[in-house]
């Protein structure tokens, strides 16, 4: 691009402060570039290593019809956890046998969605969704082939409300041998099931490779034991997601061939050891894909400085379009975009507009002094922003701008005032009492 001004902070090759200006704030900007870099990564330094393995894209990070459109073209699966992610899916075209269906509680409408869409995998989280998956399938003449979601026994150092792979969760089912038998059984003697291996994921934003290896370890051995006892083998192993990002300068993020490959050499080396074949493995990254292509821009109001204490600069958005710090005190990294040249001589609170003391961006944060009217750009919020959204305090959910090359187009609509009162059709009936 020329004519850019050097004073401003550019992401993705373009100027964000003309974007703040072209699309109003706050605004999820995204780039598409990143995205299929990152893709791209994990095609040379996994898929192209190691032949027969698969990628899935965690669709609950962000998704969107063209997110669909993008991951498909990169050659990934898509996981989806819900019948309405599973819906954008259909709807953008996304081909349903690279679909990979979660839920620790699917409903029956939503198995039977999945089977009349013929998804490629269903990832069977509690025996009972095996009985469930059947009748479905059953009804539609159809086979599903399905992975059982086992709980690893691990625990991996994140956020406690993000960790999944410890004994006590909600997620998979036990590794108690009279549990899991039991489920195999059953999977393997259900008609219309092909039971094809197992899944475990460990948690989100990890930087160790070790769980995964430990991970590895102890659900191979569970594969040996049901070789033994049930004659079973086990053709799949799809690891999960978790890999860590880099928020701040503190993070120090690795490259996803740091996982795949420490998770690779310990299927290898299980697979010799205990005598079995080597499963076809899938990893399922979500945050690791999109968090860092995404930024949030936003136009800084109220600025108050309580003497001896502290400054807080309130923007344009908040905890409904960022509940992360709120929720699992998340920290981010911001710049102020309009004065990228200008030098951080000041520490300052980044509060959201909500009517809740706890709507805080970021605690401590270096900027040049700010006035009413400056963009700022928190940074690495590609993952589990949008997509975790919500409308407290009826604020509308921010547009989402996509990027690629020096173009940029409206992803997603800024939500409107008019779109909050969509449901609430019958206002008028239930005032006037004729409903
Ligand atoms: C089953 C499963 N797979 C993949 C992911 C993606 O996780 P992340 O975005 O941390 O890669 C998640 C979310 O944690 C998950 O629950
Ligand atoms: N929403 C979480 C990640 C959830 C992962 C889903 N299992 C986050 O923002 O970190």
């Amino acid at each position: 691009m020329n004519n850019q001004a050097s004073n401003h902070f550019h992401f993705a090759g373009q100027d964000v402060v003309k974007l703040a200006g072209a699309y109003g704030t706050p605004l999820y900007v995204v780039s598409e570039d990143l995205i299929r870099q990152r893709c791209r990564q994990v095609k040379t330094d996994f898929l192209d290593q190691y032949p027969g393995s698969r990628a899935a894209y965690a669709s609950k990070a962000f998704l969107s019809m063209a997110m669909c459109r993008i991951i498909e073209s990169e050659g990934f699966y898509l996981d989806v956890v819900s019948g309405g992610e599973l819906y954008t899916a259909v709807q953008a075209g996304f081909p349903m046998e690279r679909v990979i269906f979660h839920g620790n509680n699917k409903s029956l409408e939503e198995l039977e969605m999945a089977v009349s869409h013929r998804v490629g995998r269903v990832v069977v989280d509690h025996p009972e969704e095996i009985d469930m998956l059947e009748a479905a399938a059953a009804a539609a003449g159809a086979t599903m082939t399905i992975q059982l979601r086992v709980v690893p026994e691990v625990e991996g150092k994140t956020h406690r409300h993000i960790m999944t792979g410890q004994k006590d969760t909600k997620f998979g089912i036990p590794l108690a041998p009279e549990i899991i038998e039991a489920a195999v059984k059953k999977a393997v003697e259900s008609p219309h099931l092909d039971l094809a291996g197992f899944h475990f994921h460990i948690g989100s934003n990890l930087f160790e490779q070790e769980v995964y290896v430990a991970a590895v370890e102890r659900v191979m051995t569970l594969c040996r034991q049901l070789q033994e006892n049930l004659g079973l083998t086990v053709r799949e192993l799809n690891t999960g997601g978790g890999y860590g990002i880099q928020y701040t300068t503190e993070d120090s993020p690795h490259p996803a061939s740091y996982y795949t490959d420490a998770i690779m050499a310990t299927v290898s080396a299980c697979a010799d050891r205990l005598n079995l074949p080597v499963p076809q493995v899938t990893i399922e990254p979500g945050r690791w894909i999109v968090g860092e292509a995404g930024i949030t821009l936003y136009t800084v109001g109220a600025v108050k400085t309580i003497p001896g204490v502290r400054t807080y600069v309130s923007v344009d958005g908040g905890l409904p379009d960022n509940i992360r710090p709120a929720l699992y005190g998340a920290v981010y990294g911001a710049v102020v975009a309009n004065k990228i040249d200008r030098p951080c001589s000041e520490t300052v609170t980044v509060a959201g507009k909500c009517c809740e003391t706890g709507d805080i961006l970021i605690w401590d944060l270096k900027t040049p002094p700010l006035e009413r009217g400056d963009v700022l750009a928190v940074l690495s919020t590609g993952a589990y922003n949008e997509s975790m959204a919500n409308n407290y305090n009826r604020l509308p959910r921010p547009a989402v701008v996509l990027l690629t090359g020096d173009q940029a187009r409206l992803m997603v609509d800024r939500e409107t005032r008019e779109d909050l009162l969509m449901r609430e059709r019958r206002a008028e009936e239930i005032a006037n009492g004729s409903l």
